[in-house]
């Protein structure tokens, strides 16, 4: 579903913040990608997206390249960033009408999903107010709607459970596992290592821009018997 083949994003003459990534996402998966602050996770996230572009390497997408086909590659996927970014004096319902007219969602399935993911994160009632009157999980809520509304191959979130309360948490933990039972395909960064644990397929391991592990968390845990905490503390500790 996702490829990275030696993607590398160098800022400047030589910061190097993601430095020749490979990694390959099979159709069905929750794939976690967890590393310590700075360690890239963002920045490997708006390349796979296409906001920013690679220095070196390519993302196929479903077999498209976010480079050379990226129209092809950008229908096949949502993305949740880590900051809200929603004009703040359009209402919530005409963000989530917005998306749903970008994707080409019919208007009955727009329908039944708005309401139905509005009111599982409890929004659907300041929907017709404007986003600048919401709360920054209010936001992220909503932005979380607006991503899973067009039913994307693939769904990209970027720290999703910073900022949500348990129960918001609880809720998207359970679409994400929907979205995967119903053949899509989950990608997110996260510092909540509880969540890894108890919610991916896989995770990979990033450090200073460099993947340190990829593997089931079975197989990451096999030979210790320490928490996948302290497996990530000690892979991730300065010299
Ligand atoms: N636009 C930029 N210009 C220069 N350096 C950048 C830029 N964006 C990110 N970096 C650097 O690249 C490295 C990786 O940053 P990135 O935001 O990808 O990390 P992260 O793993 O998402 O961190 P966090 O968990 O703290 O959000 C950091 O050293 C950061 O300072």
């Amino acid at each position: 579903m996702l490829e990275l083949k030696g993607l590398t994003k160098v800022f400047g003459k030589e910061k190097v913040a993601v430095n020749h990534l490979d990694l390959s996402i099979e159709q069905g998966e929750i794939f976690g990608f967890i590393g310590p602050n700075g360690a890239g996770k963002t920045t490997t996230l708006r390349m796979i997206t296409g906001i920013i572009a690679p220095s070196e390497g390519d993302v196929t997408i479903g077999g498209k390249s976010i480079r050379t086909d990226a129209i092809e590659a950008k229908q096949q996927f949502t993305f949740v960033p880590d900051q809200s970014q929603i004009y703040d004096a359009i209402k919530g319902i005409d963000y989530l009408n917005f998306i749903a007219d970008m994707y080409e969602v019919s208007s009955a399935e727009r329908k039944d999903r708005i309401e139905r993911y509005t009111k599982l994160f409890q929004i659907d009632d300041a929907l017709f107010q404007t986003v600048n009157s919401y709360s920054h999980g209010m936001r992220q809520k909503l932005m979380i709607c607006g991503a899973l509304l067009p039913n994307p191959k693939l769904f990209i979130l970027d720290e999703p459970h910073v900022g949500l309360d348990p129960h918001s948490n609880k809720i998207l933990k359970d679409l994400m596992r929907e979205h995967c039972a119903n053949g899509g395909t989950v990608l997110f960064s996260s510092h909540v290592l509880e969540v890894v644990e108890n919610l991916c397929d896989r995770v990979a391991i990033i450090h200073k821009g460099k993947l340190i592990a990829c593997d089931t968390l079975d197989n990451v845990k096999r030979h210790s018997s320490a928490t996948l905490e302290e497996i990530f503390l000690e892979m991730t500790k300065d010299e």
